[in-house]
């Protein structure tokens, strides 16, 4: 399978066209994603266990009907519940349901608390509106029984596309999807009503897929691992890259110093703080690989770059909300080296997008929000605030600046202005803990520092930082992440 790919529904749509069109007929489709969603279920399941079916009035209902037959034929005791009428189901599922011989109820008939397993075929790509009266109460008694349940391609109720709950969504353990993810099964709050995800093969060519799929992606290693820096038997610590990363004041110097030990830990050949002259101390008593500057304000920003090795810059942790934060972005951006700004350097521009319109366009720029940093930043801007899909929301906020958008949370985005997107999926809830976004901004630079494009720094850095987290678990600090990415890149590199 092709992990990093993912289909939008309409894509899918599209792909299956093409496929039937290449001549394998659709109602092939279905009885493979019937037969591997039967497989699935029957690892679940005990011998002659009972299993009830909730079939929808769409293709999804269709494959329900596939799942049906084939557990029924192995011995399991089936109940089939369907939305709406035999008579009234089109398409492939009428010819799945003349493959069922047993009984077909209504859906408010079924006791799903009689279960064993339960098969949620109720809705699939072909969700389109929120789920009310019958199918709301089915989903509802569904999740009520606490029995397992199987969803068949995504959960009932939630959107494929943008991952939302559609009035009511099935909470399943495990989902079999087919060909290639959705994006509803990378994006909260779908991912986690999703349950575990596996992409079942129905035959659907890999050129159909690549062809249809589009600039979205999964954030896996696959996206970006050719890319990924290797020093040579040559290399010298100034082909490395130069990182600056700007101290805040002197009662605000560590997160500068954690995303500053991420970007050497990361491969950075030399990494700088640059400080205020009052916090010059306090930086010089915690570093050692690492060499101080001191550095006072924008104008002391501009003079530093005078040096062209400094390659890589951080801009925003603990920098403090004001108008001097918005001048040395201005620097920065003006100097034209690789970028990472986050934090107070975002949020100084509250309500002032306009100012960072297209500023990020000449060279490669990284901004780095959390929803609500975000939110600030793009204040009266409906049109990048309001979209339903993160996708989206990501996209035009690129567009808008000119810089790689890192949309950080549980589904973290990465979009590019120039289309493609990425949905990071590995990240742990232990990554939420103070300074750990300083750490993710030092990677980011570090990778950029030697080379990397932009957006694939922030997808190889995303994808490090959630690798790292998740390697520690319980009681991880911001502290422990820059010490954990030599693993995380020994096991990529080798
Ligand atoms: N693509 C592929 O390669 C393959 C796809 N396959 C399968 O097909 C699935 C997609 O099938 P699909 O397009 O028929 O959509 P699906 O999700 O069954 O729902 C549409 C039906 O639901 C209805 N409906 C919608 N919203 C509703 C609501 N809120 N409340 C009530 N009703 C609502 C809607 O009615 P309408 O909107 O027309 O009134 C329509 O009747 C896909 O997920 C996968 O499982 C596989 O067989 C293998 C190959
Ligand atoms: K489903």
């Amino acid at each position: 399978m092709h992990p990093e790919l993912i289909l939008r529904p309409q894509q899918m749509k599209q792909a299956d066209g093409l496929t039937v069109a290449s001549g394998i007929p659709g109602i092939e489709l279905m009885r493979r994603a019937g037969r591997a969603v039967a497989e699935a279920a029957a690892k679940m399941l005990m011998k002659e266990a009972h299993v009830v079916i909730a079939a929808g009035p769409g293709q999804n209902g269709g494959d329900g009907f596939v799942v049906a037959a084939l557990l029924a034929g192995q011995g399991y005791r089936i109940s089939l519940g369907l939305l709406g009428r035999v008579e009234q189901l089109s398409g492939d599922a009428v010819l799945a349901a003349r493959d069922w011989k047993g009984p077909v109820v209504p859906i408010d008939s079924l006791a799903f608390d009689e279960a064993d397993l339960i098969v949620d075929a109720l809705f699939g790509t072909g969700l389109a509106r929120d789920l009310e009266g019958v199918a709301r109460i089915a989903v509802e008694r569904m999740n009520a029984s606490g029995k397992p349940i199987l969803a068949v391609d995504l959960s009932s109720g939630i959107d494929g596309d943008t991952g939302q709950v559609r009035g009511v969504a099935v909470k399943a353990n495990r989902t079999i999807t087919f060909a290639a993810r959705k994006p509803c099964h990378l994006l909260m709050p779908g991912r986690a009503y999703c349950g575990d995800v596996e992409i079942a093969d129905i035959g659907i060519a890999r050129e159909t897929l690549e062809a249809t799929s589009g600039r979205l992606f999964a954030n896996t290693p696959s996206l970006w691992l050719d890319k990924l820096p290797r020093p040579e038997l040559s290399s010298h610590k100034y082909d490395r890259g130069h990182t600056l990363v700007l101290s805040g004041g002197a009662t605000r110097t560590g997160a500068a110093r954690l995303a500053a030990r991420a970007a050497l830990r990361t491969g950075s050949g030399l990494v700088t703080v640059a400080s205020p002259p009052e916090a010059l101390g306090v930086n010089a008593a915690h570093l050692t690989a690492i060499m101080l500057r001191g550095c006072d304000g924008p104008e002391g920003l501009h003079h530093i770059l005078q040096d062209e090795r400094l390659n890589s810059l951080v801009l925003g942790p603990a920098l403090g909300v004001h108008s001097g934060t918005r001048a040395m972005v201005a620097v920065a951006a003006h100097a034209r080296r690789s970028l990472v700004l986050d934090a107070d350097a975002l949020t100084s521009f509250e309500g002032l997008a306009t100012e960072v319109h297209q500023a990020f366009r000449h060279a490669p720029t990284v901004l780095t929000p959390h929803d609500g940093e975000f939110m600030r930043l793009f204040k009266g801007h409906p049109d990048i605030i309001d979209p339903e899909s993160k996708i989206e929301r990501a996209h035009r906020a690129a567009a808008y600046t000119g810089a790689v958008l890192v949309l950080k949370g549980p589904d973290t985005v990465i979009a590019a202005p120039d289309g493609r997107a990425a949905i990071n999926a590995n990240g742990t809830p232990y990554l939420g803990t103070a300074g750990s976004g300083d750490t993710l901004c030092g990677i980011i630079a570090g990778l950029m520092a030697q080379g990397l494009p932009a957006f694939e720094a922030a997808c190889a850095g995303v994808w490090i930082h959630g690798e790292a987290g998740a390697s520690f678990g319980p009681g991880l600090i911001a502290e422990d992440l820059a010490e954990l990415i030599p693993g995380v890149l020994r096991k990529l590199l080798t």
